[in-house]
């Protein structure tokens, strides 16, 4: 659905993006995560066809972005993370007015823009002036809008941006609702964790570089370097002897003893550690939990992302 090769912007002589390769099926929701000035903008404007690239190729549906732009632009629909709306429009009048710019006339104007109203759970503010909304209100007229010639893509350039957790949410199940109409999303974030639970693709960008593009948890997979495992005994006196017992363990690189558990780093070789467990029962240690700690994915984005925190 979404393919580039070797996509690649310059800037004089600075790389905005460099040899981005993508490739998304329909139904694809793929998050595109990076620091601010990353390169997540700029690859959405290209497959947007809002911008050339300066080699590569990107396609939409397989057509190519220098070649048949004409055919892409009908195929999608790009949110840009700023847009302004008219300050004497309502709501209605605004999606009227865009339904009209894609030649959307009479009654199918009407239907489609109160659809999209629907979808979007604004048809309470219909009659609002558009320049009252709050935000999350102003973001989700803004999917309205993206929406209204039924693209089968949408580029949607940090839509939570600004908004409050609860805004946030309903914008979250908002895209969960377009991912199940079968629409391909890339969307841009400079928060991984505020994506990947909604996302079944994540892209990790940096210095316009793709560092990471995989399902969320083999990205998370690839930048834990150490295996954390977690052990509870059944007996709180007894995390002392699991210290002892796997401290100087070969798989076992150290262990940290917390309040109620000892957590285990594997050494990062280390992929069958079912002897541990194993050498603990045996040792008289009834065990509450041994389970893998998760890596958050906020730590997972820092250690892909090294460096740049400055930037962000
Ligand atoms: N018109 C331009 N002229 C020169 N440099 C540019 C231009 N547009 C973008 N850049 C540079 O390209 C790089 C990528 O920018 P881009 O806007 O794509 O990043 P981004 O990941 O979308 O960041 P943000 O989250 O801040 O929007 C940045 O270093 C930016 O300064």
């Amino acid at each position: 659905m979404i393919k580039t090769v070797d996509l690649t912007k310059k800037y004089g002589d600075a790389f905005a993006i460099r040899a981005i390769d993508l490739d998304l099926e329909p139904g694809d929701l793929f998050g595109f995560i990076g620091p601010n000035g990353a390169g997540k903008t700029t690859t959405m404007r290209i497959i947007a066809t809002l911008l050339e690239p300066s080699w590569g190729e990107a396609y939409v549906c397989g057509h190519s972005v220098h070649t048949q732009p004409k055919e892409i632009r009908r195929l999608v629909g790009y949110m840009p993370d700023f847009f302004g709306v008219y300050d004497d429009m309502t709501v209605v009048e605004y999606l009227e007015f865009f339904a009209a710019a894609y030649r959307i006339g009479g009654d199918a104007r009407k239907k489609r823009v109160d659809e999209m109203l629907d979808v979007v759970d604004l048809d309470f503010k219909r009659d609002a002036y558009a320049n009252t909304l709050s935000r999350g209100q102003t973001q989700r007229l803004g999917l309205a809008r993206t929406m209204l010639h039924d693209p089968q893509v949408l580029l949607l350039d940090e839509p939570l941006s600004g908004l409050d957790p609860r805004a946030r949410i309903e914008m979250r199940n908002l895209l969960r609702k377009l991912g199940e109409m079968g629409k391909t999303i890339i969307v841009s974030s400079h928060i991984l964790p505020e994506l990947a639970d909604v996302c079944n693709k994540v892209g990790i960008i940096d210095r316009g570089e793709l560092k990471q593009n995989a399902k969320v948890t083999e990205v998370i997979k690839m930048v834990r370097e150490h295996t954390v495992l977690v052990v509870q005994p059944a007996q709180r006196g007894q995390m002392s002897t699991i210290a002892d017992l796997l401290k100087d363990h070969a798989k076992v690189q150290g262990v940290d003893t917390g309040d109620d558990a000892v957590r285990v780093v594997l050494k990062a070789e280390v992929e069958d550690y079912s002897d541990l467990p194993k050498l603990l029962i045996e040792n008289g240690i009834a065990l509450k939990q041994f389970t893998e700690e998760e890596l958050d994915l906020e730590s997972a984005f820092m250690a892909l992302t090294k460096g740049t925190s400055t930037r962000m």
